[in-house]
């Protein structure tokens, strides 16, 4: 074949994650040769639907060593599959990926093998043709950088604390520029653990980076959060305002919720009134899994009665997955999709994902996972497919700092400095959207 960008050669590897669990890495080498590397992120509260992550543990199908049957089917069939493809043919990768694996969910290969491959294709094709990752994927009207929503106190199953909802973040949304967005963020963080301190609560931090306190109730932490906003100079709702990942899946048994830390019971009914009267009293904009990941029903309702004012974020519903997203597009349950590249594991499907919401009017948000490497190949694709925000975790970690480090050299790189598409853009979020067409 005479593509430069044949592949010569995959090599898998087991690497580390942030949590110290074992994770899969890909080095894809083409016939240029330029390389890609890529590693694999992990959840903890992850979704019922979806694609399968062959992980330790995992030892009833491989006596607990599921990392490792993953590299090997990187560095075997799969490699076996690919050598002299061109990588510079993504659907091609990702279709020949997922024909190996005959599986609803690639639990035969695994969506880590595959996915670490399909994003080390997409990196060693960006490299061979000169160009940085958001470029290649987004092409020359790539510019927007997104907003952060910056995960600055952790609860749920990120963190050994009292607090039950998973995510409280801050959208800096009142920045002109990304990296001032950046630094918002940082100040906030810093001036929310004094603020912990001198209470005399914990400022250690959990999976995301965030603080992780207990709390007398969950409600506090959005208390103390705004108390941050404004000692650091900024004005709550206006400057900065909130988001939140109740992650409501893992709270949901036999038809209600429990809680579990605070042990407090509700039914769908009552969850969405909840939420309608935090967003009533505080600057939420954002709700993501405010239902389970099966609660079809309840989301229609949340969607109906918050979804003009509020974005309400699809997570364990969606999974990245079109098909599922097909169907709360025509239900009209969310009108936003959180995009977790390993949730469906490959490239391609993961921008049809975005593709399909973006043309039903929803918007996305591109996020890491509780476990992550330093790998940040989502900082790039959230540039490249024009997402405009971005989850990420709190400046407190390696693994999430690379994320935002990455975005702001992508911000240099742009020579308008890049369009931040803050405050004013929200209004164009659409969010009024409660029943959306596939715009096919
Ligand atoms: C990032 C999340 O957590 P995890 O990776 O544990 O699913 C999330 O729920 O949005
Ligand atoms: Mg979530």
């Amino acid at each position: 074949m005479k593509y430069s960008t044949r592949i010569e050669k995959i090599k898998g590897r087991e690497i580390i994650d942030s949590r110290g669990n074992p994770t899969v890495e890909a080095e894809v080498t083409l016939a240029c040769g330029a390389t890609g590397r890529a590693a694999v992120p992990s959840g903890a509260s992850t979704g019922m639907f979806e694609a399968y992550e062959l992980r330790d543990g995992d030892s009833a199908r491989f006596g607990g060593k599921g990392v490792r049957k993953a590299v090997e089917h990187v560095n075997g069939v799969i490699a076996q599959e690919l050598t002299g493809r061109n990588a510079a043919n993504q659907m091609q990768i990702d279709r020949l990926l997922c024909g190996l694996d005959p599986s609803e969910n690639k639990s035969k290969i695994g969506a880590n093998a595959m996915l670490a491959v399909s994003l080390a294709c997409a990196k060693a094709a960006a490299k061979a043709c000169g160009l940085p990752l958001f470029r290649y994927l987004g092409g020359c009207h790539a510019h927007v950088l997104p907003v952060p929503m910056m995960n600055i106190l952790n609860g749920g199953a990120h963190a050994g604390n009292n607090v039950d909802i998973q995510e409280f973040m801050i959208m800096p949304t009142g920045a002109p520029t990304f990296p001032e967005a950046v630094r918002w963020g940082c100040e906030i963080f810093h001036t929310l653990g004094k603020i912990l301190k001198s209470r005399g609560l914990s400022t250690s931090v959990g999976d995301e980076g965030g603080y992780a306190p207990n709390l007398p109730d969950d409600e506090d932490a959005i208390k103390v959060i705004l108390e941050a906003v404004e000692q650091a100079g900024f004005v709550p709702g206006d400057d900065v305002k909130i988001a939140i990942d109740a992650a409501s899946s893992e709270w949901f048994s036999d038809g209600e919720y429990l809680l579990p830390k605070k042990q407090t019971r509700m039914t769908t009914d009552e969850l969405c009134s909840y939420w309608k009267d935090l967003c009533a009293r505080y600057p939420i904009i954002s709700i993501e899994d405010p239902l389970a990941e099966d609660d079809w029903e309840g989301f229609q309702k949340i969607t109906r009665s918050l979804g003009d004012k509020v974005q309400l974020v699809g997570d364990d519903l969606f999974v990245t997955n079109v098909k599922r997203l097909r169907k709360g597009i025509e239900l009209g349950a969310g009108n936003a999709i959180l995009v977790k590249v390993n949730q469906i594991g490959t490239l391609s499907e993961t921008m049809a994902a975005i593709d399909m919401a973006h043309r039903a009017g929803m918007t996305s948000i591109i996020s890491h996972r509780s476990g992550e490497t330093e790998d940040s190949t989502i900082a790039d694709l959230a540039v490249a497919v024009g997402a405009g925000q971005i989850k990420t975790g709190a400046p407190s970690r390696s693994d999430r700092v690379a994320k935002y480090n990455r975005l702001l050299r992508i911000a240099d790189m742009i020579p308008s400095s890049g369009v931040y598409l803050g405050d004013g853009a929200f209004t164009n979020l659409r969010l009024g959207q409660t029943k959306g067409t596939l715009g096919e």
